[in-house]
């Protein structure tokens, strides 16, 4: 078997690979960071170490790389060959790969073996975009055949690696928990039994339940956090009064997932204390500017802010710690993060208002837009 995964960064090193790796794969990594890409050649190989008391490493094996640009050709031929594609690129960066996706596609359209394409980024239904993209590059009695033999399976990925500060560019500390949840009637090719991933019938309890209380808990830590001037998720976590945001925060997305899935409540509560320990976890380093990177996408409609607000002030709800960390984000403005440094240019060009109308999505009426601004 043999995967082609896009994007060779903390979370495709550190948790597809190593994953699709133990279960059998060989791995291809694309990317267009040469160094890593160039390593990957020379070596085969690298290693995960395990950020707990426990610690421990696993070495993985069986991996190589391709500039996706400057390799195109052969990334196509790769694509055209493997058992499954899938992404860590960042839900950005989707369209980008697309071409690149769509030629494999095309290229292996008489080899009759199925395909699974899985995105794994941190938005609902990633996938699903990532297929819409790419269906615009094919024509429609080419895709018609094409999506016969390739599925595009939602996923969510649970795992936080940190940005690496290790002298071997290959290396990378991970916590240990991780989950990955797979849309699995999408599949269509061999790749229904991965060990380490759970499969499901409908992804979209699993996506917003981790969304809304994983990725929103560390947004409102890094959110929280940056407001008071503290440089990583651990000294938030001990900060008393961001530690009460991010439980009160969790408590109405709480509110939201128990009413919209019917999630029952204490083990929802085990899930949201489970999850703080996971921020505390002393052998893990991370960066609040790396959990708080584009401020405008956490922002988006269906992200981990507005989305529960949102939906929590459809309930008849006031989302109230939510609507502070909304406020929170606005102020993030962080030198090398492109996405914080356009966000207070449209502050400073339009006002709070009309920036967050544009950056949400949200009508200018909305009552999360009149309550903030
Ligand atoms: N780091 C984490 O703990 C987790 C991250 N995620 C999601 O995984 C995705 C990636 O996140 P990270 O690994 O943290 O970011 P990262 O920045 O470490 O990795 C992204 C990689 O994509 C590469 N890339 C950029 N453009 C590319 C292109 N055109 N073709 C191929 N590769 C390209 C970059 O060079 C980089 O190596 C995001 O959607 C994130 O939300 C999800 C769960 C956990
Ligand atoms: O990767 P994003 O979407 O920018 O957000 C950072 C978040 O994603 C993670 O990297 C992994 O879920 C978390 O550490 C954090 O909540």
């Amino acid at each position: 078997m043999k995967a082609v995964h896009f994007g060779a960064g903390n979370i495709g090193r550190g948790f597809i690979g190593a994953l699709l790796s133990r279960a059998g794969y060989e791995v291809v990594f694309a990317d267009v960071n040469e160094a890593v890409i160039s390593e990957l050649n020379k070596r085969g190989e690298y290693t995960v170490t395990i950020a707990s008391v426990e610690g421990g490493q696993e070495h993985v094996t069986g991996v190589r790389g391709l500039h996706s640009s400057e390799d195109e050709a052969a990334l196509i031929e790769e694509i055209a060959t493997a058992d499954l594609v899938t992404t860590a690129v960042g839900p950005a960066i989707l369209k980008f790969i697309a071409p690149t996706l769509a030629k494999g596609l095309q290229q292996r359209a008489a080899n009759d073996k199925p395909l699974d394409v899985i995105a794994c980024e941190n938005a609902i239904r990633a996938t699903s975009t990532l297929k819409e993209y790419t269906k615009d590059l094919i024509p429609d009695d080419e895709w018609a055949a094409i999506i016969e033999a390739t599925g595009f399976a939602d996923a969510a990925v649970d795992r936080i690696v940190p940005n690496q500060k290790n002298e071997d560019i290959l290396a990378v500390s991970v916590e240990p928990f991780f989950e990955w949840v797979v849309e699995k009637p999408s599949l269509k090719g061999a790749n229904t039994s991965i060990e380490g991933v759970t499969y499901v019938d409908d992804l979209i309890p699993f996506i917003e339940r981790k969304l809304f209380t994983v990725n929103t808990g560390h947004a409102l830590a890094a959110y929280f956090g940056y407001a008071k001037s503290l440089t990583t998720i651990k000294e938030a976590m001990e900060d008393t009064e961001v530690k009460e945001k991010v439980q009160a925060g969790l408590n109405e997305t709480k509110q939201v997932l128990v009413q919209a899935y019917g999630f029952d409540q204490s083990e929802h509560e085990a899930y949201i204390q489970k999850i703080i320990r996971r921020f505390e976890n002393p052998y893990l380093s991370d960066d609040i500017v790396r959990v708080g990177r584009g401020p405008i996408r956490k922002l988006g409609f269906n992200d981990r802010l507005i989305k529960p607000a949102r939906m929590l002030a459809d309930q008849g709800q006031t989302p109230t710690v939510l609507l502070e960390v909304i406020e929170a984000a606005l102020h993030f403005d962080v030198a090398d993060d492109t996405e914080s440094q356009e966000l207070q240019k449209l502050i400073k060009e339009k006002g709070k208002k009309a920036a967050l109308v544009q950056v949400t999505g949200l009508e200018a009426d909305h009552p999360i837009i009149q309550v903030l601004t």
